[in-house]
């Protein structure tokens, strides 16, 4: 049923040379079909499932082109969780839908049905898809709010997106209003968190679903202060980040191998890049991170970035980035924009000077004169401050925010409207994730647009990440 069984992918590439899933000397797995053994869906169980199917995948491209639900896709949300996530959170998704979570994105109505019957999945699909909500209706699917144990855990990167997808599980997961159920308790166990303070409370009633980065979650595994034994389903999110990860991808194996075991629980994993996804998911079996029958969920697979981004270049000096940003910024008058900067060599920290990002800050602070708030976000400022900046923005109004691609996995603030890559990033990968932070509404028509700033020299590379994502960019004149 999933699209990728049907869909012929064409061949395209996100990736180095070669893949930390897979040695180059494995080749390449020959009976794809048993990765991919037809998922037998509640919802669509007729004989014709595979018509039905091939159907509802061409509906999928065209709607992802429209960004409008047509007739054959005007399923509910509702309608597909009900009998699978319990009434009072159902009524929860009801207030919800007032903010027009009325209708399921593509990957919520591919992977869902799947997802209800046990099997394990990649959910590999678009930024800004609604991955987060799929793998947390189906969390709230099998968790008990009765029983004291750690229930579901949720794998992320990165302090800040534990803290968004944290939030979105409280607010699904939260006591109904109905004093006879109980809500679900939530404990968001990230990298720069209170540990102590997290031991006790894990100790004494440990909560439903644990939301962690790699780090803080092996640390409470190797203590024996949280065990994995009641623990029915593991999300990984942002998978292929965590694998690419030098410190991270030990762990995360660890993690998914050594302190639990693929048959006792259920595996998801999620992000809008799975480098040589085959490679993965035949890692993914013989490695044992996921049971044999896992299900690899690829919508889009053909527009690997969201169709509403419009990308454009502009060719400048080094020396007058500063000054075309700001011509930019003015003639563009973005509603909200992520300006995204290289990290500083260390070469460059070694010779004392200032990093891009706090250069770029101290121009726009003196030169810009609209009235977005100008933000930093960066790996070497402490947790509070880089909370701080997120919490700012999230109160609303516009904002610019001057980051690394500390924000480039995960993080969603719908608002963006723009991108700039004052630097470019190093792969077509990063570049994906960056272009993504805009266009987040799902069913919305609204054009973003990702702009670049590029030497002549870095045309070529911008063209490689062109030919990589199948999209083309624009040429600016200024
Ligand atoms: N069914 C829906 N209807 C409307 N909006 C939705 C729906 N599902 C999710 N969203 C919204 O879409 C946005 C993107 O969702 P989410 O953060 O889960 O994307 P993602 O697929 O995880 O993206 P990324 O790969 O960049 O992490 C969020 O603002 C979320 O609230």
């Amino acid at each position: 049923m999933a699209s990728h069984q049907l869909l012929s992918v064409p061949h395209f590439s996100l990736l180095p040379k070669v893949s930390p899933f897979h040695p180059p000397f494995l080749s390449t797995p020959r009976k794809l079909s048993l990765f991919h053994s037809t998922t037998c869906s509640p919802l669509q169980s007729s004989p014709n499932s595979r018509i039905t199917n091939l159907q509802a995948v061409t509906n999928t491209c065209s709607e992802t082109e429209s960004n409008a639900p047509t007739e054959t896709t005007a399923l509910t949300l509702r309608n597909i969780c009900q009998g699978f996530v319990p009434e009072h959170i159902l009524h929860r998704q009801a207030l919800m839908e007032e903010i027009g979570f009325v209708f399921p994105t593509d990957i919520q109505r591919e992977a869902l049905p799947t997802l209800f019957t046990g099997r394990d999945c990649i959910l590999h699909a678009q930024t800004g898809s609604g991955k987060t909500l799929t793998y947390l209706l189906l969390i709230l699917s099998l968790i008990n709010p009765q029983r004291s144990s750690v229930q579901a855990v949720v794998v992320v990167p990165t302090r800040e997106l534990g803290m968004q997808v944290t939030k979105v599980a409280r607010m699904l997961a939260a006591k109904s209003t109905d004093a006879e159920v109980k809500g679900c308790t939530v404990m968001a166990l990230l990298d720069g968190g209170m540990l102590r303070r997290h031991k006790s409370w894990l100790k004494a009633e440990p909560p439903a679903i644990v939301v962690a980065t790699v780090a803080s979650l092996c640390h409470m595994l190797e203590k024996h202060i949280l065990r994995l034994d009641s623990v029915k389903v593991l999300v990984v999110d942002e998978v292929d980040f965590l694998f690419y990860s030098s410190k991270q991808a030990g762990p995360v194996r660890k993690l998914l191998t050594s302190f639990s075991s693929c048959d006792k629980r259920q595996t998801v994993f999620a992000s809008a890049s799975i480098p040589q996804h085959k490679h993965f998911v035949h890692d993914c079996m013989q490695q044992k991170w996921t049971k044999r029958d896992v299900v690899h969920i690829h919508v889009s697979a053909i527009t690997p970035m969201p169709l509403c981004l419009l990308h454009k270049f502009v060719v400048c000096g080094k020396k007058n980035k500063h000054q075309v940003l700001l011509a930019l910024l003015e003639s563009d008058a973005p509603e909200s924009a992520i300006i995204f900067v290289g990290e500083q060599s260390e070469k460059s920290k070694k010779a004392g000077n200032d990093p891009s990002t706090t250069l770029l800050i101290e121009f726009l602070k003196t030169s810009y004169d609209g009235s977005l708030e100008i933000l930093l976000l960066e790996e070497d400022m402490n947790f509070n401050s880089r909370a701080a900046s997120l919490t700012e923005i999230r109160q609303g109004g516009g904002f610019l925010l001057v980051s690394t691609d500390i924000a480039a996995r995960g993080i969603d603030l719908p608002e963006t409207t723009h991108i700039f890559n004052f630097d470019l990033p190093q792969t077509a990968t990063d570049y994906l994730h960056r272009a993504g932070r805009a266009g987040r509404k799902p069913f919305s028509d609204r054009k973003c647009i990702v702009t670049n700033l590029i030497t002549s020299e870095e045309r070529f590379v911008l063209q490689r990440f062109e030919n990589e994502l199948m999209f083309s960019c624009e040429e600016l004149m200024f």
